[in-house]
């Protein structure tokens, strides 16, 4: 079949052209220009200069075509703002689910579509398979490199039209072992970043240029409104944080260890409180995907007892969640946790996922 691989120039993804035209697939390659390269002069990032290089070279050497995609003014509209935004709002963002959703499987599959493909591949560590119900998305074989958590989001008809070679393969070494055999010129460069678009750990200066306010220093509080210390920028804080609070930790030495509950963004303010108490059992989830039952009109909502992932690398907890109006749901744990808004919560049954969405803490 004709297929659209993805291609960011990274190992995966090229391993994934190769694996794919050795099957004798007709492969078409597409790499993404998410921003400008002049400021990006990053390594081992997905969307560096130099990676738009290695991508045309792998498809050079595996003899297929290549085309490269200005995507830099709808990644920067859907991915950056919207991650410095959602900082700005008190939350923790997950940029990989918004440029999966927004730029991925969207413009890049609309390609693919129009470019006559029968699907569309990416380098992802997920595996996809048909179950009784319809195409279902699992946990990788390599639960290390596990992405299932990030793409969550993709619809069944995203889910029918993707391919994800990768999710069979037992660890990254194999996947290493093969680009090598291939003889591509990117088999032994070194594995990209969390975020792509920021170097090494530094978020904050990108969210400082572009929305200052969260950056700036405020009061921190308990649930009473009494003053403890002072923070430096909303922007540094998660919920169950407890580092970076000053000496509130050391000064209640014997006391009771305290950690971030809640960010009150339009005060600046960071709420803390005794881990113990703390915690939540239930909370709201918006922008639900569900990958699970059909979801007709006229069904009972859906009622499920299932896992569920709060953290991109965080165990597994055990809740009831009940579809509501609108796209949203209501989880309830069993346990508390101590879940952020604006991070994603995945819906799991073993390794299946069953669908997920974003947290919400707000009444609404
Ligand atoms: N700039 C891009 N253009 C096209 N596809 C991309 C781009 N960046 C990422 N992708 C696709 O999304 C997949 C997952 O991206 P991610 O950033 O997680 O890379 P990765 O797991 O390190 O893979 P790789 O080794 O291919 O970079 C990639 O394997 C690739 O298929």
């Amino acid at each position: 079949m004709r297929i659209l691989v993805a291609m960011s120039g990274g190992v995966d993804s090229s391993v994934v052209a190769g694996l794919l035209k050795d099957e004798g697939h007709e492969v078409i390659g597409a790499t993404l220009q998410l921003y400008d390269h002049g400021q990006a002069t990053k390594t081992g990032s997905c969307c560096a200069g130099r990676d738009i290089m290695d991508a045309r070279a792998v498809a050079d050497r595996l003899g297929i075509p290549h085309y490269v995609i200005d995507a830099e003014e709808r990644f920067r509209r859907s991915v950056i703002d919207r991650f410095a935004e959602s900082y700005a709002r008190g939350e923790t963002p997950v940029p990989c689910v918004a440029c999966n959703q927004g730029v991925k499987f969207s413009d890049l599959l609309g390609m693919a579509r129009d470019l006559g493909c029968e699907a569309m591949a990416t380098g992802h560590y997920v595996r996809r398979h048909a179950g009784a119900e319809g195409v279902e998305m699992h946990r990788p074989v390599d639960l290390d490199r596990d992405q299932s958590w990030f793409l969550f989001a993709t619809t069944s008809a995203q889910l029918d039209f993707l391919r994800f070679p990768l999710g069979e393969m037992p660890d990254k070494e194999a996947v290493r072992a093969v680009a090598m055999k291939m003889g591509l010129p990117v088999a032994s460069k070194p594995d990209s970043q969390d975020i792509c678009f920021v170097p090494q750990g530094s978020y904050v200066d990108l969210v400082e240029t572009l929305r200052p306010e969260t950056l700036e220093a405020g009061d921190i509080v308990d649930a009473t409104g009494r003053v403890l210390g002072r923070h430096d920028g909303i922007a540094r804080y998660t919920i169950g944080q407890s580092k970076r609070l000053g000496d509130i930790n050391t000064k209640s030495a014997g006391g009771v260890r305290q950690m971030v509950t809640r960010i009150d963004a339009p005060a600046r303010r960071i709420v803390v409180g005794p881990r113990d108490a703390s915690g939540r059992t239930e909370f709201r989830l918006r922008d639900m995907n569900w990958l699970v039952g059909n979801g007709q009109a006229g069904e009972a909502r859906r009622t499920l007892r299932c896992g569920v992932q709060l953290r991109a690398r965080e165990a597994v907890r055990q809740a009831w969640v009940m579809e509501s109006d609108d796209g949203q749901a209501v989880v309830r744990l069993d346990e508390p946790a101590w879940p952020a808004p604006g991070q994603a919560c995945v819906l799991y049954a073993d390794t299946r996922v069953l669908g997920g969405g974003f947290i919400r803490l707000d009444a609404a």
